[in-house]
């Protein structure tokens, strides 16, 4: 990517700005690469994802760019590293480059010194004793320079640990986890749905998984039970979960199963099959050793099609669900 000399450079940078500007596209360096390889036109498969992305969006969300970024536009090599590794990486390597051209700048340095003394010992000659101080003169200078350099390495990679320090206290505070079950939450959900909303090609599809009756069992067996059930309900969504699948609670006993390369078909069995295998299950809550009442659960299914939007296809299952639950619950509903 980016192997254009500085004239195409400028040309392409000249094509992309008016885009970005036209599609109200925000000045990041994200959007400034994804740009300029759109106007380039390199890359057939990126122009299409792109496109896809803004029939689907309108625009491109920010994280939205910063996978396409990762996907296309980084060497492969540092497409699964972390940021802050590789950053960490390249500050290692430069101190350590720094170091050791610093330690032979000033073993030369002590090397002349040695040399200086010699000499002196052995000569006071004046034309001798000056060219001495030359050579004196000369070293300190070089050694000098090596420090200096040092130094401003070293004031650089302070600053540039100083922000990574930050940057992870905010991944810390904006966690995408729920603390519950360990799963991914809503934020999450939603954050993975919009990043392979672009990729999909009818073949995305979502599973709105909701415990039935949740209310009752909190009031039948204690909130705490309830709690437990969704733990136990979680765990056993994670057993099933395909490879291609991500899972997230998002409230209360409501997970979201997305199946990305799943048609509705065949994400449909799986629906029913999870159906059936929370519904065979002899739950007890191990606090009381209560044997609880069947516990069931009600799916809506949906798949992503045409240029459907994210929040289209979270309200398409939202009402597939709400036709399961208003035909008896414990059961699966999606479009014929
Ligand atoms: N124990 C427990 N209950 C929760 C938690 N979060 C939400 N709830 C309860 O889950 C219940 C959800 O109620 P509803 O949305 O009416 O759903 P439901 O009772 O499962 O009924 P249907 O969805 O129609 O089957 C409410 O009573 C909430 O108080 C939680 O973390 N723990």
């Amino acid at each position: 990517m980016f192997q254009h000399n500085i004239k195409q450079a400028n040309q392409l940078m000249r094509s992309a700005i008016p885009l970005m500007v036209k599609l109200d596209i925000p000045p990041t360096p994200y959007n400034y690469g994804i740009w300029y390889e759109y106007a380039s036109n390199k890359n057939p498969k990126f122009n299409q994802v792109v496109d896809r992305a803004l029939r689907r969006f309108g625009s491109l969300p920010a994280f939205v760019s910063q996978e396409l970024f990762n996907e296309f536009l980084l060497p492969e090599e540092f497409q699964h590293a972390h940021r802050q590794g590789s950053v960490l990486k390249s500050l290692t390597t430069n101190l350590e480059t720094d170091t050791s051209s610093i330690s032979s700048e000033l073993e030369r340095f002590n090397g002349t010194l040695r040399t200086a003394k010699a000499a002196l010992k052995n000569t006071s000659e004046p034309a001798q004793v000056e060219q001495v101080a030359l050579l004196l003169e000369r070293g300190a200078f070089k050694a000098n320079q090596a420090i200096e350099k040092f130094s401003s390495a070293l004031l650089s990679a302070q600053e540039e640990l100083a922000s990574l320090r930050s940057e992870l206290l905010d991944v810390k505070k904006n966690t995408e986890l729920d603390a519950m079950t360990l799963l991914a939450n809503e934020k999450g959900f939603e954050r993975s749905l919009f990043s392979l909303v672009p990729y999909a090609e009818d073949d995305l599809t979502l599973l709105l998984i909701d415990i039935d009756n949740l209310a009752e069992i909190n009031h039948e067996y204690g909130n705490k039970a309830g709690t437990s059930l969704i733990r136990y309900v979680a765990k056993l969504l994670v057993e099933l979960l395909p490879e291609n699948g991500f899972i997230a609670r998002l409230k209360g006993g409501r997970f979201a199963m997305l199946l990305s390369e799943t048609e509705l078909s065949v994400a449909s069995q799986l629906a029913e099959s999870i159906r059936n295998e929370v519904s065979i299950q002899k739950i007890r809550y191990k606090n009381t050793k209560v044997l609880l009442r069947q516990v069931t659960v009600s799916i809506g299914v949906a798949t992503l099609f045409g240029d459907e939007s994210p929040s289209e296809l979270v309200e398409r299952s939202q009402h597939y669900l709400l036709y399961a639950k208003r035909s008896g619950k414990n059961r699966i509903a999606h479009h014929e």
